[in-house]
């Protein structure tokens, strides 16, 4: 058996349009300053709670918990709901099936956390499509501690030399090099890093070339 886990914002779907309503949603209910759709997107990565961080950060200059905590619920609030601008990057829905009817297994491992996640894999009727699932707070700790990447792996009932990762951030990148795991970076996502600075073995831009780069992968 052989799989081909995925990270989800930015890298199968491109989210930001949605996270970035979401986010002036909340702030617009608090009366508080608004965020640009790049800020919003440059926030992206390291979950919900640090998104929130980081938004606070930007409009009011600093993080107060208490405060943290309520945006926080009111982003989630908005960001279950929040699929009506999500668009699936070209090519991966036959890239997908395609991977399927070759013998891949499919995995998520994605720090958004599992509510949005299961609200944006029911819109898009993905519900079925990945074997294993791993959101941003199935686990006490998220990406890029390697430990999620290993669920998915562990939950497959494979080993690391038979997965390949493919993300667009920063964050996927060092999950990876953390894990060991080989990596496949998308560069049409989110990252702010230039590619040849982030762990990867390979990369891509459009989802067609991907099959070929996954040819050799053990099974
Ligand atoms: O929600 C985030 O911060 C990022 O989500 P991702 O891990 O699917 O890119
Ligand atoms: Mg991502």
């Amino acid at each position: 058996m052989k799989a081909v886990i995925f990270d989800l914002d930015g890298t199968l779907i491109d989210s930001a349009p949605d996270i970035h309503a979401a986010a002036n949603a909340v702030l617009q209910g608090e009366g508080l300053p608004l965020v640009t759709f790049a800020q919003s997107r440059s926030f992206v990565g390291r979950g919900a709670r640090v998104f929130v961080e980081r938004m606070e950060h930007a409009v009011t200059g600093g993080n107060d918990p208490a405060r943290t905590d309520h945006l926080h619920k009111r982003f989630l609030h908005f960001y279950e709901r929040a699929h009506e601008n999500t668009r699936i990057y070209p090519g991966v829905v036959d890239v997908l099936e395609g991977l399927r009817a070759s013998g891949f297994a499919l995995g998520l491992c994605t720090n958004k956390p599992l509510g949005p996640t299961r609200a944006v894999l029911a819109h898009l009727g993905w519900e079925k499509l990945f074997a294993v699932v791993i959101g941003g707070d199935s686990l006490p700790v998220a990406k890029p501690d390697p430990a999620p990447l290993m669920a998915v792996v562990t939950g497959l009932g494979l080993t690391l030399s038979q997965i390949t990762y493919i993300g667009d951030s920063e964050t996927d990148s060092e999950t990876a090099a953390r894990a060991g795991a080989r990596f496949g970076l998308f560069t049409e996502g989110y990252r702010q890093t230039a590619p040849e600075d982030m762990y990867h073995q390979f990369r891509f831009d459009d989802y067609r070339a991907l099959p070929d780069h996954l040819k050799d992968q053990a099974a």
